[in-house]
């Protein structure tokens, strides 16, 4: 039988390479970034997100996340900047996100994983790499459940975002991570259109919508080349994951828990996880990016 990739314990990560053979390749994602492992490098500069809220298109559920998708026909959202040579386009932004008990960002920091259920925040010691090349120690809580992804496609050299989804340098995915706390207005505006989307297959209207607003203060990032977290698990990208996290309330949370992975009129599942964990770094050299 063909494997239907999921989440579950039968057609989960585990399973995937059975289909998808590059699950065990040499730059898969997401991995855990050891800050103290990570290089300075002085040639990278800063990202530069610039948006046009009228790309934003339709939200939908394809039964794996949920996404807004937006409209790449031209250059009119891109992201240029960092680690990118040339111009990236906006493509969609998605989610990631745990069951209650599980860290649900993909991405990790310094193997960071957040026990939701007790009380207040775990201490987590930071190393800061500055501008000028210092380290120093700051105490942060860590610990993220979920992650925006926002995908965007090297539209300078490639025709397509297919296209460009199969080269080694055709897609740039931003991450960033969402931590329990306040509830998020902009996040409001995402969360609030679940309802209307919660069987897999679903798509409702989704216009006026600018992903910057979900962006922390800081686009301190780090980098480097991985691929695409679910199957068909492409090393095609290159990864900016934002330092700084966005808050996201539990109730908000939740309303991601209740999206189902079935279509309407088949028996409910509900999209409890959709996070690949963490995978072998293989050599790659990580670069954070602090101002
Ligand atoms: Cl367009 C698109 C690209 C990637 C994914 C999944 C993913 N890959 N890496 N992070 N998320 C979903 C839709
Ligand atoms: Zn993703």
């Amino acid at each position: 039988a063909t494997l239907h990739w999921g989440y579950d314990e039968h057609n989960g990560p585990s399973h995937w390479k059975e289909v998808f053979p590059v699950a065990n390749g040499d730059r898969q994602s997401p991995i855990d970034i050891k800050t103290t492992e990570a290089k300075y490098d002085p040639s990278l500069r800063p990202i530069s997100p610039n948006y046009d809220p009228t790309s934003a298109k339709v939200i939908l559920n394809n039964g794996h996340s949920t996404s807004v998708e937006f409209d790449d026909a031209e250059n009119k959202s891109v992201l240029i900047g960092g680690p990118l040579a040339g111009t990236y386009r906006l493509r969609q932004i998605h989610f990631h996100w745990g069951s209650s008990d599980d860290a649900g960002s993909e991405h990790a920091v310094d193997g960071m994983k957040y026990a939701a259920e007790e009380p207040g925040e775990m201490e987590c010691k930071e190393l800061i790499v500055t501008s000028h090349g210092e380290t120093k120690v700051s105490s942060t809580s860590c610990g993220a459940q979920e992650v925006l992804h926002v995908v965007h496609w090297n539209a300078d050299r490639y025709s397509s975002f297919v296209e460009a989804a199969r080269q080694p340098d055709g897609l740039a995915v931003m991450a960033v991570f969402l931590k329990i706390g306040e509830c998020n207005p902009q996040l409001k505006k995402i969360t609030d259109r679940l309802d209307a989307i919660r069987a897999k297959g679903k798509r409702a209207l989704f216009t006026n919508f600018d992903p910057s607003c979900l962006l922390p203060r800081s686009l301190d990032y780090w980098t480097y080349f991985g691929s695409l977290t679910v199957p068909p698990l492409l090393e095609s990208v290159v990864w900016i994951v934002l330092r700084e996290p966005i808050s996201v309330c539990s109730e908000q949370l939740a309303k991601f828990r209740s999206l189902l992975c079935t279509g309407e009129g088949e028996a409910a599942c509900y999209l409890l996880r959709n996070y690949r964990p963490p995978q072998p770094l293989k050599g790659r050299e990580i670069n954070p990016v602090v101002w």
